[in-house]
Protein backbone atom coordinates (compact mmCIF):
# COMPACT_ATOMS: atom_id res chain seq x y z
CA UNK A 1 0.00 0.00 0.00
CA UNK A 2 1.45 3.58 -1.07
CA UNK A 3 1.08 6.51 1.39
CA UNK A 4 1.72 10.13 0.34
CA UNK A 5 3.12 11.91 4.13
CA UNK A 6 3.66 14.85 4.75
CA UNK A 7 6.18 15.71 8.14
CA UNK A 8 6.40 19.34 9.21
CA UNK A 9 9.10 19.07 11.70
CA UNK A 10 9.45 21.81 14.47
CA UNK A 11 11.79 21.12 17.40
CA UNK A 12 11.14 23.18 19.94
CA UNK A 13 14.09 26.08 20.84
CA UNK A 14 14.22 24.81 24.42
CA UNK A 15 15.90 21.46 23.38
CA UNK A 16 19.39 21.56 23.88
CA UNK A 17 21.41 21.22 20.87
CA UNK A 18 23.46 18.46 21.65
CA UNK A 19 20.22 16.62 22.34
CA UNK A 20 18.38 17.60 19.00
CA UNK A 21 21.67 16.57 16.76
CA UNK A 22 21.43 13.38 18.47
CA UNK A 23 18.03 12.87 17.77
CA UNK A 24 18.36 13.92 14.05
CA UNK A 25 21.21 11.44 13.60
CA UNK A 26 18.88 8.79 14.86
CA UNK A 27 15.99 9.78 12.40
CA UNK A 28 18.69 9.91 9.42
CA UNK A 29 20.14 6.21 10.02
CA UNK A 30 16.38 5.01 10.73
CA UNK A 31 15.12 6.80 7.35
CA UNK A 32 18.09 5.51 5.59
CA UNK A 33 17.52 1.72 6.63
CA UNK A 34 13.25 2.24 5.49
CA UNK A 35 14.96 3.26 2.24
CA UNK A 36 16.73 0.63 2.20
CA UNK A 37 14.08 -1.97 2.83
CA UNK A 38 11.79 -0.23 0.32
CA UNK A 39 9.14 0.72 2.77
CA UNK A 40 10.33 4.34 2.46
CA UNK A 41 10.54 4.40 -1.15
CA UNK A 42 10.97 8.46 -1.60
CA UNK A 43 11.83 11.39 0.70
CA UNK A 44 11.43 15.14 -0.34
CA UNK A 45 12.52 18.30 0.91
CA UNK A 46 10.05 20.59 0.56
CA UNK A 47 11.71 23.63 -0.63
CA UNK A 48 12.22 26.64 2.27
CA UNK A 49 10.50 24.62 4.67
CA UNK A 50 11.76 22.29 7.40
CA UNK A 51 9.23 20.14 6.08
CA UNK A 52 9.63 16.80 3.17
CA UNK A 53 7.36 15.03 1.18
CA UNK A 54 7.64 11.35 1.21
CA UNK A 55 6.29 8.01 -0.14
CA UNK A 56 5.76 5.11 1.81
CA UNK A 57 5.48 1.44 0.80
CA UNK A 58 3.85 -0.62 3.69
CA UNK A 59 1.76 -3.58 3.91
CA UNK A 60 -1.07 -1.80 5.87
CA UNK A 61 -1.88 0.97 7.56
CA UNK A 62 -1.23 -0.45 10.72
CA UNK A 63 2.07 -1.30 9.48
CA UNK A 64 2.45 2.58 8.32
CA UNK A 65 1.17 4.12 11.66
CA UNK A 66 4.10 1.60 13.24
CA UNK A 67 6.92 3.29 11.20
CA UNK A 68 5.71 6.37 11.57
CA UNK A 69 5.11 6.58 15.31
CA UNK A 70 8.61 4.66 15.98
CA UNK A 71 10.47 7.89 13.93
CA UNK A 72 12.68 9.61 16.89
CA UNK A 73 11.48 13.02 15.74
CA UNK A 74 7.89 11.55 15.88
CA UNK A 75 7.24 13.89 19.00
CA UNK A 76 8.29 17.08 16.89
CA UNK A 77 6.34 16.52 13.93
CA UNK A 78 3.32 16.92 12.56
CA UNK A 79 2.16 14.05 9.72
CA UNK A 80 -0.42 14.25 7.11
CA UNK A 81 -0.90 10.54 5.79
CA UNK A 82 -2.79 10.70 2.44
CA UNK A 83 -3.48 6.79 1.20
CA UNK A 84 -2.77 6.39 -2.67
CA UNK A 85 -4.34 3.72 -5.17
CA UNK A 86 -3.55 3.20 -8.84
CA UNK A 87 -4.75 6.35 -11.22
CA UNK A 88 -6.76 4.61 -14.39
CA UNK A 89 -4.82 6.59 -16.92
CA UNK A 90 -1.32 6.19 -15.06
CA UNK A 91 0.76 4.89 -17.94
CA UNK A 92 3.17 3.35 -14.81
CA UNK A 93 1.83 -0.25 -14.95
CA UNK A 94 4.94 -1.07 -12.66
CA UNK A 95 4.20 1.71 -10.30
CA UNK A 96 2.12 -0.08 -7.74
O1 LIG B 1 14.31 16.55 8.05
C1 LIG B 1 13.18 16.00 7.94
O2 LIG B 1 12.37 16.32 7.06
C2 LIG B 1 12.81 14.87 8.85
C3 LIG B 1 13.53 13.67 8.43
C4 LIG B 1 13.04 12.59 7.83
C5 LIG B 1 14.10 11.66 7.58
C6 LIG B 1 15.24 12.39 8.12
O3 LIG B 1 16.41 12.02 8.16
O4 LIG B 1 14.86 13.60 8.61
Amino acid sequence: MLFHVRMDVNIPSALPEAEAAAIKAREKAYSQELQSSGQWRHLWRIAGQYSNISIFDTASIDELHTLLSTLPLFPYMKIEVMPLCRHPSSIRSNDL
